[in-house]
């Protein structure tokens, strides 16, 4: 399919040039972006676009969400659709098979609500927030599919992403719906892909970063904006994030034609982001799915106080001489001490991953998928790095070291975050929590801000760990 939506045996050789480019770009000196876009540089600072580019690529399937869509009409006096099958949206033939291929049988929860306003005639405005995995981007890649004329030979579907290799996803995602829509083709407008001057770009649906499609649209004018009828920004909580993104999609917004359809979404929706998708979309409906909140009720936690770190491993030793343990997730406060107690382990022939903000996105996922794959017991993360990413199907949480705060506040959100899970799966859950005599005031606090018992264990005392049943 690849080849037919970059327009034969030359769109292939070209799809290939950015795949082995997209690659290069895990690489970090390779890095031809030149933005944070691979790698967690500093402890303590969040890299949002790495971490959306990572669930994307462990996610296997659709996140579903039991709560209910809210939705605010642009005129809430018109009729609210939804619908639970494709066929009422009345597809292109082409398309719908395309969907079916990817093996959709019926719309997500956003996607019953999102479609129908999408695909409306006139059509709609749309600002939508749901959490990450629900949805949105197949949603919006079928709009612009269905929306896009295959005989006309010029951009008309426009997508912002926040880093080139989000951009690539997405690419992905419509060469996958798009498969037997044969005339569809779609182009990056992202650095590397170099555009010779005076060239007229013929493919229908461009997907880039703002700055490029900022140069290619006003210093290179290889696109007219004023015949785009689809304007897509994906992941805007990420793209205000980056500095400058946001007014580079403003200016590039600015020139669309009045009748262009404008789309955003996002996976949170803080004050920013709201502020940010009121300017820049006008007249919206508005959708959001609550996201899911996680519970402390069905999981057990335990303390065992230590002395230094050496007694924290072998209190940790104790609990595997004692319980059986499925797969287990520890999370470390340091890189450092997260490097060293997977060496410790290592030497005493336990079979452990280290995911580590060093690596690369791509190194990132492989770890996190031959865990997932349960080829590793044991991931030994810190908690920058594993922060927002899904691996919830584990039953054993080991605080190695309690989540912090600069002034050495408990971080509650992070423990929360660590050891919570949603109640509706209602799965029980274990967490151990290993802790320096001085470190006791602070899980007090996080026992009584959560009003949920931890109790204590003693780490000697087999017989006692033993008796935990879970
Ligand atoms: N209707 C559907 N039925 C089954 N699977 C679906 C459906 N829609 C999307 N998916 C799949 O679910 C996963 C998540 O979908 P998608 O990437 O569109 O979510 P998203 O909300 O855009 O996530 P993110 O915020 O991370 O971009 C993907 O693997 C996608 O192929």
């Amino acid at each position: 399919m690849a080849s037919l939506l970059w327009g034969g045996d030359a769109g292939a050789a070209e799809s290939e040039r950015l795949n082995s480019h997209f690659s290069n770009l895990n690489h970090p000196r390779k890095n031809l972006l030149g933005i944070r876009s691979t790698t967690v540089r500093n402890i303590g600072e969040l890299d949002l676009a790495a971490n959306s580019l990572l669930n994307k690529l462990i996610r296997q399937s659709l996140v579903e969400s039991s709560h209910h869509v809210e939705v605010l009409q642009k005129d809430p006096s018109s009729p609210l659709y939804s619908v639970k099958t494709f066929e009422e949206l009345r597809l292109k033939e082409d398309l719908l098979k395309g969907i079916y291929a990817m093996g959709f049988n019926r719309p997500s929860k956003i996607q019953e609500m999102a479609l129908p306003m999408m695909l409306a005639h006139p059509p709609q405005n749309l600002i939508a927030q749901s959490q990450s995995g629900t949805g949105k981007t197949a949603a919006f890649v079928l709009a612009m599919l269905s929306r896009v004329n295959a005989l006309e030979l010029f951009p008309q579907c426009l997508c912002l992403a926040p880093t080139y290799e989000l951009a690539l996803q997405t690419g992905r995602v419509v060469e996958q719906m798009g498969k037997f829509c044969v005339d569809v083709q779609v182009m990056y407008a992202i650095r590397g892909n170099r555009i010779l001057r005076g060239t007229d770009i013929t493919k229908q649906i461009v997907i880039g970063t703002p700055g490029t499609v900022l140069d290619w649209c006003f210093k290179r004018k290889l696109i007219d904006l004023t015949k785009i009828r689809v304007f897509v920004l994906d992941e805007a909580d990420v793209m205000i994030d980056t500095q400058g993104f946001s007014d580079h999609s403003i200016r590039i917004q600015r020139a669309l034609p009045p009748e262009c359809q404008m789309l955003l979404f996002s996976a949170t929706f803080e004050d920013s982001v709201w502020r940010f998708a009121e300017r820049i979309i006008p007249d919206p409906n508005v959708i959001k799915l609550r996201k899911e909140e996680l519970t402390l009720n069905n999981i057990w936690q335990y303390y065992m106080l230590c002395e230094h770190r050496k007694d924290k491993y072998q209190a940790l030793c104790n609990i595997y001489g004692s319980i059986t343990i499925g797969q287990a997730i520890i999370f470390c406060q340091t890189r450092r001490n997260a490097k060293w107690l997977t060496v410790e382990m290592i030497q005493d022939g336990h079979q452990v991953s280290l995911l580590s903000g060093e690596l690369t996105v791509e190194q990132r996922a492989s770890i996190i998928q031959r865990f997932r794959d349960g080829k590793e017991k044991v991931l030994i993360t810190t908690n920058v790095c594993a922060r927002g990413i899904d691996v919830k199907q584990v039953t054993i949480v080991v605080n190695f070291d309690l989540p912090v705060k600069q002034g050495e506040e408990p971080d509650y959100e992070t423990y929360l975050h660590r050891i919570g899970r949603t109640g509706r799966f209602g799965k029980k859950g274990l967490a151990f929590n290993m802790i320096e005599v001085d470190k006791l005031p602070l899980l007090m606090k996080i026992q009584d801000h959560f009003n949920s018992s931890i109790k204590q264990l003693n780490a000697e005392d087999m017989d006692e760990i033993e008796k935990i049943d879970y």
